[in-house]
């Protein structure tokens, strides 16, 4: 029986517990018998992943930030995300294009109308109709404070390129979620993130359970 792919983004500021789920997430989906696709952005292909260090390591200005991260993205798009979907697998992808309007556009202030030009140039032409807008079927957002995430990220680890920035800078990305989720409420599903593991993970399986994608309680708890 043929399956219809499923294509899953995860978004949040810097530490607000993303990665701490999305395996789980990805076990649950096996154990179901899908196959998974467990990629990120920046990232997921060799050339996007070479963009990814430059990115998250030299200095440069927003356009070039946010070029770098769209040529990734239609690489990544081409080469893993379009041939899975295709297949009918499940694409998890720890971040995508609400990133670029998040941190270039509400975090370093870029104007979001080129940015809007690019994720239409970038996102059309590589599903089965050409005119259609790849987009993930489901955003799940881990909505967090900045300053909780930057006291989680104080024991984690040696801060990139933009988890050196400063509070404000992250308060600023973090709206931009915002904004985006309240653009499209249909596509995201905001998960409270300032909570211990075990209650941020019984929010996601509420989240795939009510679309029929999981049965609910069905992954291991990460605590
Ligand atoms: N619910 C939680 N309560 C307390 N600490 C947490 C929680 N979830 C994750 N952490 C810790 O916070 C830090 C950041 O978590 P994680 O790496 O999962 O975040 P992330 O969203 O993937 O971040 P990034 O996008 O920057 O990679 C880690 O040290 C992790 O152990
Ligand atoms: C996709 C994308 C990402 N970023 C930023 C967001 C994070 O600070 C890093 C990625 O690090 P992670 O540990 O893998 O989350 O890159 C961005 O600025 N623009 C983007 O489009």
């Amino acid at each position: 029986m043929s399956r219809t792919g499923l294509f899953i983004s995860f978004e949040g500021i810097d530490g607000a517990g993303k990665s701490s789920h999305i395996k789980a997430l990805a076990d649950a989906f096996s154990a179901q018998g899908r196959e998974v696709v467990l990629t990120r952005e920046p990232g997921g292909t060799p050339l996007a992943e070479k963009l990814r260090a430059l990115l998250l390591g030299d200095a440069m200005d927003p356009l070039t930030e946010a070029l770098l991260a769209f040529a990734g993205r239609r690489d990544h798009l081409v080469q893993v995300i379009e041939p899975a979907l295709a297949r009918g697998d499940v694409v998890l992808c720890d971040r995508f294009t609400d990133a670029t309007f998040a941190y270039q556009g509400a975090g370093r202030g870029f104007d979001r109308a080129p940015l809007a030009q690019l994720e239409r140039l970038v996102q059309t032409g590589v599903a089965p109709d050409p005119a259609q807008l790849r987009e993930p079927d489901l955003t799940v957002w881990f909505d967090l404070p900045a300053e909780v995430a930057a006291e989680r990220l104080s024991h984690a680890r040696l801060p990139d390129r933009f988890e050196a920035q400063p509070l404000e800078f992250f308060r600023r990305v973090a709206q931009g979620y915002a904004d985006r989720a309240g653009a499209a409420p249909q596509r995201f599903a905001r998960i409270d993130a300032n909570h211990a593991r075990a209650l941020v993970w019984q929010q996601l399986e509420a989240v795939f359970a009510q679309r029929g994608w999981l049965p609910a309680a069905a992954g291991q708890d990460p605590q």
